[in-house]
C-alpha cells in the first residue's frame, strides 16, 4: 500500500496551518463574506441573463446598429449605450421574467433543471426586483442616450417576450412564430437607435433572423423533444413523431432567406458581394434541413442545429463586410479620380437607397389603392 513520507505530510500540515492563519475567514469576516455574497449574486445575475442568448442578442442589436449608421464613422459611444440598453432590456430582464414565469416547467426539464430558480440558488422576490430593475434602466438608457424609438421597441419587446410567447408556449405550437419576431426585433432597435427612424432596409437583418430562427429553433425542438414535452411545453416537434413536418416547416423558411441578399444589395444597403455570400449560405443551411427532411434523424437534426449556429454570425459579418455607407464614398471615388462608371455605381446605390429609405407606411398605404401617388416622407 502506498504511504505518504513524513517529511510530505509535514509539508502539506504546514501549507493547511499556513493557509487558514492568514486566510481570513469567509463567513466570520464581513469584507470577506460582503464580497462572496456579491459574487454570488453576480453569477445568479449571470445566469438569469442566459448568458449566451445575451450575447447573440446584443450582436444583432449591435450590427442593426452599424447598418443604421448610414455612413463609414459609427458613433462608438452610441453604439456601446444600444448594446448596454439591449443586454440590461433584453438579457437581464426579459430572460429573468421569462424564468420568473417557467420556475415549475424548467424544474422538469433536463435542459433548464439547474437553472437558479428552479434549483433554488435564487429567491423569487429578489428575481422580480433584478428583472424590474434592469428592464426599466435599460429603458431609461435607450431612452437618454438614443431616441424614443429605441427605447419603445425595446420595452414592446420586452412585453411581447415576458407575456405573450412565454405564456403561449404552454399553450400552442404557434409560440415558435411568436418567438421569432422577439428575436427578429433587436436589430430594428439597433437601427433606429442610430438613425432614428425605421425604414425598408432597416428590415432586412430582422426578417434574416425571423426566418433563421424557424429552422434553429425546429432543430432544438426535434433534439429536446422529450424534455419540452416533460415541461409542458406545445412544440410542433410533439405533434410531428417522424419528423417530417418539423423539418418541412424548416426547409421552407431556409428558401424564405434566399432573396435577402439580392434585396439587401437592390436596396443600397450592401455591394453586390454579398448576394453570392448570403445566396451560398442559405444553400448550404437549406442542404441541411433537406437532409432532416429525407433522413429524420437525430443527427441529421443536430447538423441542421450546428449550421444554424454557424450562419448567424457569418450572415452578420458578410452584412458588416460588405456594408455601402454613401456620404463618405462619393468623394473618396471623386478625389481619387475613378472612371465615371464607378461613380456612377455610387450615385445608383444612393438612388437605391433612398428609395428604401422611406418608412414601410408610404409603401403600405399606397400599396391598396395604386392609383394614388405614393406620399413623399422627403422634404423638397
Ligand atoms: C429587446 C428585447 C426585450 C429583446 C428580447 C430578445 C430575446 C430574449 C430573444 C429570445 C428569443 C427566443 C424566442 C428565445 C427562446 O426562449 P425560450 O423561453 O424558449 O428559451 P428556454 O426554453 O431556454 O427558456
Amino acid at each position: 500500500m502506498w504511504r505518504r513520507s513524513p517529511l510530505s505530510r509535514f509539508s502539506s500540515r504546514l501549507s493547511l496551518s499556513l493557509f487558514f492563519f492568514f486566510v481570513p475567514k469567509p463567513y466570520t469576516d464581513p469584507m470577506v463574506s460582503r464580497t462572496l455574497r456579491r459574487h454570488h449574486y453576480a453569477r445568479r445575475y449571470w445566469e438569469l441573463s442566459k448568458a449566451r442568448l445575451s450575447m447573440l442578442v446584443v450582436a444583432t442589436s449591435g450590427t442593426g446598429y452599424i447598418l443604421g449608421t448610414g455612413n463609414a464613422t459609427v458613433n462608438l459611444s452610441g453604439l456601446c449605450y444600444t448594446c448596454a440598453g439591449t443586454m440590461m432590456i433584453a438579457a437581464s430582464s426579459a430572460n429573468s421574467l421569462n424564468q420568473i414565469f417557467e420556475i415549475s416547467n424548467d424544474a422538469k426539464m433536463k435542459r433548464t433543471m439547474r437553472r437558479p430558480l428552479p434549483s433554488g440558488r435564487i429567491s423569487v422576490p429578489h428575481a422580480v426586483a433584478w428583472a424590474v430593475i434592469a428592464g426599466a434602466s435599460g429603458a431609461c438608457l435607450l431612452a437618454s442616450k438614443t431616441n424614443m424609438v429605441a427605447a419603445g421597441l425595446g420595452a414592446a419587446n420586452l412585453v411581447l417576450y415576458a407575456f405573450v410567447y412565454t405564456p403561449l408556449k404552454q399553450l400552442h405550437p404557434v409560440n415558435t412564430w411568436v418567438g421569432a419576431v422577439v428575436g427578429a426585433i433587436p436589430p430594428l432597435l439597433g437601427w433606429a437607435a442610430a438613425s432614428g427612424q425605421i425604414s425598408l432596409n432597416s428590415m432586412i437583418l430582422p426578417a434574416a433572423l425571423y426566418f433563421w430562427q424557424i429552422p434553429h429553433f425546429m432543430a432544438l425542438a426535434h433534439l429536446c423533444r422529450s424534455d419540452y414535452a416533460a415541461g409542458g411545453y406545445k412544440m410542433l416537434s410533439l405533434f410531428d413523431p417522424t419528423g417530417k413536418r418539423t423539418a418541412a416547416v424548416a426547409l421552407r423558411n431556409c428558401f424564405y432567406m434566399v432573396p435577402l441578399g439580392f434585396i439587401a444589395y437592390d436596396w443600397g444597403l450592401t455591394s453586390s458581394w454579398f448576394c453570392i455570400e448570403s445566396t451560398l449560405l442559405t444553400m448550404a443551411i437549406a442542404a441541411t434541413a433537406f437532409s432532416f427532411y429525407r433522413h429524420g434523424t437525430m443527427e441529421k437534426a443536430r447538423k441542421m442545429l450546428h449550421a444554424s449556429l454557424l450562419f448567424l454570425p457569418v450572415f452578420m459579418s458578410g452584412l458588416l463586410i460588405h456594408r455601402v455607407y454613401d456620404d463618405n464614398q462619393q468623394p473618396v471615388l471623386e478625389v481619387a479620380g475613378l472612371s465615371n462608371s464607378a461613380s456612377g455605381e455610387v450615385i445608383q446605390t444612393q438612388r437605391r437607397k433612398k428609395r428604401a429609405a422611406q418608412a414601410p407606411v408610404a409603401y403600405s398605404s399606397a400599396a391598396p389603392f395604386p392609383f394614388l401617388p405614393a406620399p413623399s416622407l422627403y422634404s423638397p
